[in-house]
């Protein structure tokens, strides 16, 4: 039995979205490697970061060097990988921010599970499509040559599945668009999506601000 008490924090996410001026949402972007995750990750975050949103890049090779430097990719350590991120990135959407999540995540449950995580009111999926024959072409990493000759095992798209999402909310073909027209197509989808809703207006109250014991 775990003996856990959580505490319930008197700022209410309204009044975060208020001070951060924007709705916490998480883009997440899925595909093989070599499909252009970071290149428009990268981009998306930039654009966001310079337009005054408060924005943060979770990246697969990123999270594995540190969070994550104990895990590698069999199935079992896969699922771990996506399901830490998830955990992380819901921490910073209640903080107010805008995610964005780069990750292959080849398994349609993980996915899911990403979505419910967060809450799929603030979450947005999006497919990197290209083919395989692309990334391999690209091999921007020369992984999938060395994948081929044997020397990385379960690699995806190799040796290992990526389960095409059955319903992304976006999807973006890499190997049809040019890097400008995917990064446009992206921020045309997510941007409205950050504007925050409506201004809530409070009284400026003090009472019971977790001050115990003071003369009242
Ligand atoms: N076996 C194997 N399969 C796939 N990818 C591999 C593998 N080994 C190392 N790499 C490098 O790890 C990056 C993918 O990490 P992710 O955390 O996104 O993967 S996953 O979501 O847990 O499947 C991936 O980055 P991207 O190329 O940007 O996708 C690779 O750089
Ligand atoms: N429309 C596009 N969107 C993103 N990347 C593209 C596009 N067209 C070509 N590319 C190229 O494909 C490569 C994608 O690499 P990268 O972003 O590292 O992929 P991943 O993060 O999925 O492994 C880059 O060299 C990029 O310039």
């Amino acid at each position: 039995m775990k003996h856990l008490y959580p505490f319930y924090s008197k700022v209410r996410p309204e009044q975060r979205k208020d001070m951060m001026q924007q709705e916490p949402w998480l883009i997440w972007l899925t595909g093989l490697s070599g499909s252009g995750k970071s290149t428009l990750a990268v981009g998306l975050e930039h654009y966001l970061f310079q337009k005054g949103y408060k924005v943060y890049l979770l990246d697969g090779d990123n999270m594995r060097s540190g969070l994550n430097s104990d895990l590698g990719f069999t199935r079992q350590d896969r699922k771990e990988n996506v399901r830490r991120v998830s955990e992380v990135a819901k921490l910073m959407l209640d903080a107010g921010l805008v995610v964005i999540g780069a990750f292959i995540s080849p398994y349609e449950v993980e996915r899911a599970l990403v979505r419910e995580t967060v809450g799929s009111d603030r979450y947005t999926e999006v497919y990197i499509n290209c083919p395989l024959q692309v990334c391999e072409q690209r091999d921007v990493k020369g992984l999938y040559d060395k994948a081929q000759r044997g020397l990385i095992p379960a690699f995806t798209g190799v040796s290992a599945p990526y389960e095409v999402p059955a319903a992304p909310d976006v999807i973006v073909k890499t190997a049809e668009e040019s890097v400008e027209d995917s990064l446009r197509k992206l921020i045309e989808v997510v941007e409205p999506l950050l504007v925050k809703q409506q201004q809530v207006k409070h009284k400026p109250d003090v009472r019971g601000m977790g001050i115990t014991g003071a003369a009242s």
